[in-house]
């Protein structure tokens, strides 16, 4: 097996790893409209933030590449594209990623319009305006991922005096690697260069209930690249961090991001609230791990997220490949199995907000953003250009 690859693309084809098949299973599904990307991100056959929105820039790519718009007048053709986009936009609220990538893509075709209105080209123009844009959000992703693990770990390492003979033990959270992006990770990706730059003790991860990105997902990757790593259900955490002090020397809680706000309020996966509560009590820092395109300077505070509320069943059910009696996994059997009353009422909301104040450093791929004297995060030096546009309204 190569390296891990959520999405394979070359212009007209789109194929996504089936990630509910994971690790069982290696299965690509090919994406060819927006209806089927926008199933596949729904059903979380994809998922993280990143990926979600690469997938859906790309979906409609593949539409636009192999000709599923007929229209002719460029007017027809961007509100065409705009009725794509806003549609698969509805896939999944809480990561930003998703509406950023539109955001740009929508920018990029109306300058393409602006630039060819008279032009007899003009169709051609906006068709390729647009295929470049999707594509570069799938290659700045991988770029971007790369610088967040390069400053996530050069600050840990400054946090801790870090070196080969003092390595650093990190805990983390969901799933933020080379599945949840175009490759690297985010969260993951720091934990990655520190392994890689030989200064990573153990990787901890959570098994991330209800939906198991940790144990399917994490834990799949963390084995796959060799990475000395345990994994601890979501409660154990608490415990592990008591005895960090004598015996685990966790240096850090690493989480992604699904949505940064302007004062540094960050969504994610459910049960990352609690592990900065109980960082914070036993002085583990705590560090998120997004791009700038999961951070959200239109929204002032946590409060104003609109957090994803799921079925019942990701807690009422399970599925997994059958165990033989001599203890080896059937692969080609996935089964699903009842784990609680089916007419029990169930909460599920897949993402909580951690509030600022719990945040040591939001790493970024343009750096590391960290509390001024007032206990504010000023993310001006990152997005010089989106913070001015916001200060100035
Ligand atoms: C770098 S991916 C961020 C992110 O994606 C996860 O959510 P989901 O599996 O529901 O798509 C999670 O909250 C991660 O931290």
């Amino acid at each position: 097996m190569g390296s891990l690859q959520a999405i394979r693309y070359s212009r007209g084809k789109l194929e996504v790893l089936d990630q509910l098949r994971l690790p069982h299973e290696h299965h690509y599904d090919e994406i060819r409209t927006a209806e089927e990307a926008f199933d596949c991100i729904k059903s979380m056959r994809v998922r993280g933030a990143p990926a979600i929105a690469i997938v859906a820039a790309l979906a409609h790519a593949v539409e636009i590449a192999n000709g599923a718009c007929t229209a002719t007048d460029p007017e027809e053709i961007i509100a065409h594209i705009d009725s794509r986009l806003d549609y698969l936009k509805g896939s999944r609220p809480t990561a930003v990623d998703l509406s950023n990538a539109i955001n740009v893509l929508k920018v990029a075709v109306r300058a393409a319009q602006i630039e060819e209105l008279a032009h007899p080209e003009a169709r051609e123009a906006i068709f390729n305006a647009y295929l470049r844009a999707a594509e570069n959000i799938l290659e700045k992703d991988l770029e971007n991922n790369t610088s967040i693990g390069a400053h996530g770990a050069a600050w840990l390492q400054q946090q801790y005096a870090a070196g080969p003979d003092r390595k650093i033990s990190v805990l983390t959270h969901c799933n933020t690697g080379s599945l949840a992006t175009s490759g690297h990770g985010t969260a993951l990706g720091i934990i990655r260069t520190l392994f890689q730059d030989g200064l990573l003790e153990h990787a901890y991860c959570t098994e991330t209930r209800p939906y198991n990105q940790g144990s399917r997902l994490t834990s799949f990757e963390l084995v796959f690249e060799g990475i000395p790593s345990t994994l601890i259900t979501d409660s154990m955490a608490a415990a592990l961090f008591n005895l960090h002090r004598e015996r685990m020397n966790i240096g850090a809680v690493i989480v992604g991001a699904d949505r940064v706000v302007r004062n540094g309020d960050t969504a994610n996966k459910i049960g990352t609230y609690q592990l900065a509560v109980i960082a914070k009590h036993h002085g583990v820092k705590f560090v998120v791990a997004a791009p700038t395109t999961s951070i959200d300077l239109e929204t002032e505070t946590g409060a104003g997220i609109h957090i994803e509320e799921r079925k019942k069943e990701e807690l009422t059910q399970i599925s997994g490949a059958v165990v033989n009696p001599d203890g080896s996994i059937d692969l080609s059997r996935t089964e699903r199995v009842a784990i609680a009353d089916q007419r029990i009422d169930v909460w599920n909301p897949a993402f909580d907000v951690t509030p600022h104040e719990l945040i040591d450093a939001i790493v970024t791929e343009k750096g590391t953003v960290v509390k001024g004297a007032n206990g504010q995060f000023d993310f001006s030096k990152v997005m010089p250009e989106r913070w001015a546009r916001i200060v100035k309204q």
